[in-house]
């Protein structure tokens, strides 16, 4: 696979990618990014730097149609940025690799046509922090931490949907967005039966956002990532297969450090959540009431092509995060948000049952660990049918660990700087 040119319109806004998939019938594609245009649009050195990495992680989209053994960057990089892609091609990809059967795919590696040395971290990133909004209850609750501390947060989000624009209009905080648009040429191909699966879209997300702040003179960009998304969801051939691997800390970490190498920004990006546990998310952001009508987790809602639903009600992400708010709230507060009681309806059980880790891998979706739902069910006490069946259903050992469970304490690895750290500390003290 190779990365032919890219273009960049500042007057626009407008970067067009081109990506080349080599083969006996070659096949070329386009994707546009349109990123909101600031009022002084000259373009820093550290913006065409960002461009050059989106350009190349964005790629993944097309590599899916064809899985090719050579993946070759347009540019001489450092080792920071080389280490980057190899990740985003493998790790990124260990999903799409399993579920397609294409071991090959988790042992390439990402070349480049020359190696320069690391940048020195020349630019600065001490402004308003950007923070990345899907939606969801976590980074409302990043959003909320932020204007509480008085840094004047700027929400930005990605292609956003009505759930996303009226989460906004909730926090009632000027936002910024960026239009992603992927070639057509791919979902014809996925009509015909190419190779399809899943890819690492929080790489994208964030590398957008990353320039948007560096254009816009705003940054950090603060995302929500949760220390859960670190988890695999299984081991394949000895490797890891994560969903949510580039929300997790070791993609975090090699972002930073690409971005700080390449373009010379420090501290670009981070998850101000990392230290935190799904269910101590939930319980935070049971604290803001203002969200209830508009919070939408659910990545049914998600869809390129459908864009209007809120909560599905049927797949793991909803039950999981009903499951993790359930302690924090009253049932009738719950049901409000969800459009329907879910503990109320045996046919869930066997959903909820696979979230506990009981005969069945973690699903591949957005949710947290098992440990974190024993320990929500272990929090409610009442006797609504699911519950009961669930109690029954959890075997003595499992019990006894939960008695021990950390949840509730922030920790782990993270790359939260510390004026930051001191913030997040504040809020969950209280
Ligand atoms: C919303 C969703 O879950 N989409 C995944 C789904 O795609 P589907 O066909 O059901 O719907 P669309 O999202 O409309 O996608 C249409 C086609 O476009 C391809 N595509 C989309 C975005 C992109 O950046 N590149 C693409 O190539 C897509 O493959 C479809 O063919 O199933 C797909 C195949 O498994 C997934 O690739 C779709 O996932 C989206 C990329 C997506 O945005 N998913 C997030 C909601 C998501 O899963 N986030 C993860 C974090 C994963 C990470 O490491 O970043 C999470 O929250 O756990
Ligand atoms: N369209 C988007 N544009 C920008 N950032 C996004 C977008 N969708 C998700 N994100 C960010 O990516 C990260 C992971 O998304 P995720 O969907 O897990 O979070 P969420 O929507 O805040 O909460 P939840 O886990 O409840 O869905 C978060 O930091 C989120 O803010």
């Amino acid at each position: 696979m190779q990365f032919p040119s890219y273009t960049f319109d500042p007057v626009t806004g407008v970067a067009a990618f081109d990506y080349l998939l080599d083969g006996p019938e070659p096949l070329r594609f386009t994707e546009t990014i349109m990123l909101p245009v600031p009022a002084d649009p000259a373009v820093p050195e550290a913006l065409t730097r960002v461009l050059d990495l989106l350009h190349v992680v964005a790629g993944v989209s097309y590599f899916k149609v064809g899985a090719p053994a050579r993946v070759v960057a347009p540019k001489p990089v450092p080792p920071q940025v080389t280490d980057l892609l190899t990740a985003v091609y493998t790790k990124g990809m260990a999903e799409y690799a399993y579920r397609n059967q294409l071991p090959h795919v988790l042992k390439l590696t990402v070349e480049a046509p020359g190696v320069i040395p690391a940048a020195g971290p020349t630019g600065v990133t001490g402004g308003r922090p950007l923070s990345a909004v899907g939606g969801g209850k976590d980074s409302i609750v990043t959003l909320e931490i932020l204007r509480a501390a008085g840094l004047d947060p700027v929400p930005f989000s990605v292609n956003p949907n009505p759930v996303i624009e009226k989460v906004n209009a909730a926090s009632s905080l000027p936002a910024l967005a960026a239009r992603r648009k992927l070639d057509p040429r791919l979902f014809e191909l996925n009509k015909a039966g190419a190779l399809n699966g899943h890819i690492p879209v929080t790489a994208i997300n964030s590398l957008i956002a990353i320039a948007t702040a560096v254009w816009h003179g705003l940054g950090p960009v603060v995302m929500s990532n949760e220390r859960s998304a670190s988890d695999p969801n299984l081991i394949w051939n000895g490797h890891e297969v994560n969903h949510q691997w580039s929300k997790g800390v070791e993609a975090e970490g090699l972002l930073r450090a690409a971005v700080t190498a390449y373009a010379g920004l420090p501290d670009p990006y981070f998850s101000l959540l990392r230290p935190l546990s799904e269910l101590h998310i939930a319980q935070l952001f049971a604290g803001h009431t203002a969200y209830d009508d508009v919070v939408t987790s659910c990545n049914k809602a998600f869809k390129l092509h459908d864009p209007t639903a809120r909560w599905c009600g049927d797949c793991p992400k909803c039950r999981f995060v009903f499951l993790a708010m359930a302690p924090h709230m009253p049932r009738e507060r719950l049901a409000h948000i969800f459009g329907r009681d879910l503990f109320a309806d045996p046919s869930q059980t066997a959903g909820f049952l696979e979230l506990l880790g009981i005969d069945a891998h973690k699903p591949f979706e957005c949710v947290g660990e098992a440990e974190e739902c024993l320990v929500a069910l272990a929090m409610l006490t009442d006797g609504a049918p699911v519950l009961a069946e669930l109690r029954a259903a959890v075997p003595a050992t499992a019990w006894a660990e939960v008695s021990h469970s950390d949840v509730f304490t922030p920790g782990g690895p993270n790359h939260v700087p510390p004026a930051y750290r001191k913030i997040l500390d504040e809020a969950v003290a209280g």
